[in-house]
């Protein structure tokens, strides 16, 4: 079962929302709506997001991304259409369940955390249990894990104003971490770092998340962000999913114009792995003869250093030693703009590599 669904969404805001719905639903459009003086926040959302995945919702400001959030975990009440958390219909949940839920099974972390000042860092990450009635014994233990778990180990007794604003962001993701909800729901919560702390903090997400198995769904406005952190990525465009997949699909795949002029900048060695790009194996004798492999989740940026290394296509091999791919050179060609060779043709390893044309010209004219 999925952790998560929403079912066909809306969010209207402004007069009659009911007939703006059935209006969007027979092909009005949003501007014609907001014309009125009517904002369709939210129009026709689905998707499902499943045990442990990081599931990111991008577009720009706008778009949507908060008002959907809200609807995921009943701060906002949809205008049309479902919300189901691990089966169970949250939209019909009364104010009391929504609490239980929300205290206990869906915890958020806000792009501004919001410390209290005079209260510890261990009280700050502890904030959550407290709320949920847990006895001052066992929340500090629990809080006290989530710090060291967030990387703040030796920090609990400080004051939220000795930490940095990277740290004090930790601190937001530790009292998220402690309530040991299963759905983490992060809106913009790295946004207002520095590149460098935002980077931090999503390498520190991802390696929590191997270990945690949470579920999440991350807001951003960020592409960057969402292809690094996102197992599937939603791009909203005026309050519309406009392509639901993963970051390769939407690389390789845009679903329209807007994506595809929203990708042109990434940098796609960065992003897609040697299992996007690779091919059959064209002999049986593949990756046996000693050189270099990736695996099928190597970045093509670091298969490129691999290729540039052996004189014929890359063995992509499994941890069970199977090779399941290569990658020729004539694959990275098209991608990151790399000159091709005769590389890209496979050669007996071992075998001399003819030098490209260019070299032997300034060979021969030395
Ligand atoms: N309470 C509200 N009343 C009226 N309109 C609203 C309300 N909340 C949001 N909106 C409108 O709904 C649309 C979507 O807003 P939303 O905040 O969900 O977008 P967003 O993608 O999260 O943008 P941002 O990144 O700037 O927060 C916007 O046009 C916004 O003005």
């Amino acid at each position: 079962m999925s952790r998560l669904q929403a079912e066909h969404l809306y969010k209207v805001f402004g007069r009659r929302p009911d007939e703006a719905v059935r209006r969007l639903g027979s092909g009005s459009g949003r501007d014609e709506l907001r014309a009125e003086g009517t904002t369709a926040a939210v129009i026709d959302a689905s998707f499902s997001v499943e045990p442990g995945q990081i599931f990111v919702v991008m577009g720009l400001s706008g778009s949507g991304k908060s008002t959907l959030l809200r609807m995921l975990n009943g701060l906002l009440e949809p205008t049309a259409g479902r919300v189901l958390f691990d089966g169970r219909d949250l939209t019909a949940l009364g104010a009391r369940g929504l609490r239980e839920v929300r205290a206990h099974r869906i915890s958020m972390v806000f792009q501004h955390f919001a410390l209290f000042p005079h209260r510890s860092v261990l009280e700050n990450a502890a904030y959550g249990l407290e709320v949920q009635g847990v006895a001052r014994a066992e929340r500090e233990r629990r809080a006290a894990e989530a710090l060291e778990l967030a990387g703040l180990a030796g920090w609990e007794q400080s004051w939220p104003d000795e930490l940095s604003g990277g740290m004090q962001q930790r601190v937001g993701l530790a009292r998220a971490l402690a309530t040991d909800a299963d759905l983490l729901l992060m809106d913009e919560s790295f946004s207002a770092l520095d590149p460098l702390i935002r980077r931090d903090m999503q390498d520190q997400l991802l390696e929590l998340q191997k270990r945690l198995k949470k579920t999440i769904v991350f807001i951003t406005h960020d592409l960057n962000e969402a292809m690094r952190l996102g197992d599937r990525i939603a791009v909203m465009r005026d309050g519309r999913i406009v392509q639901l997949g993963t970051a390769e699909d939407i690389l390789v795949r845009p679903a329209d114009d807007y994506v595809a002029s929203f990708i042109q900048d990434v940098d796609r060695s960065r992003v897609l792995t040697a299992s996007a790009v690779m091919t059959e194996p064209l002999s049986t004798g593949a990756g046996g003869c000693g050189c270099e492999t990736v695996t099928p989740d190597t970045l093509v940026a670091d298969v490129c250093a691999v290729s540039a290394r052996v004189p014929h296509p890359v063995a992509v091999k499994e941890d069970s030693g199977d090779v399941v791919g290569v990658v020729p050179q004539s694959r990275l060609v098209g991608l990151v703009g790399l000159v091709g060779d005769e590389r890209a043709e496979p050669v007996p390893c071992g075998a001399p590599v003819r030098r490209l044309p260019q070299q032997k010209e300034v060979r021969a004219s030395a």
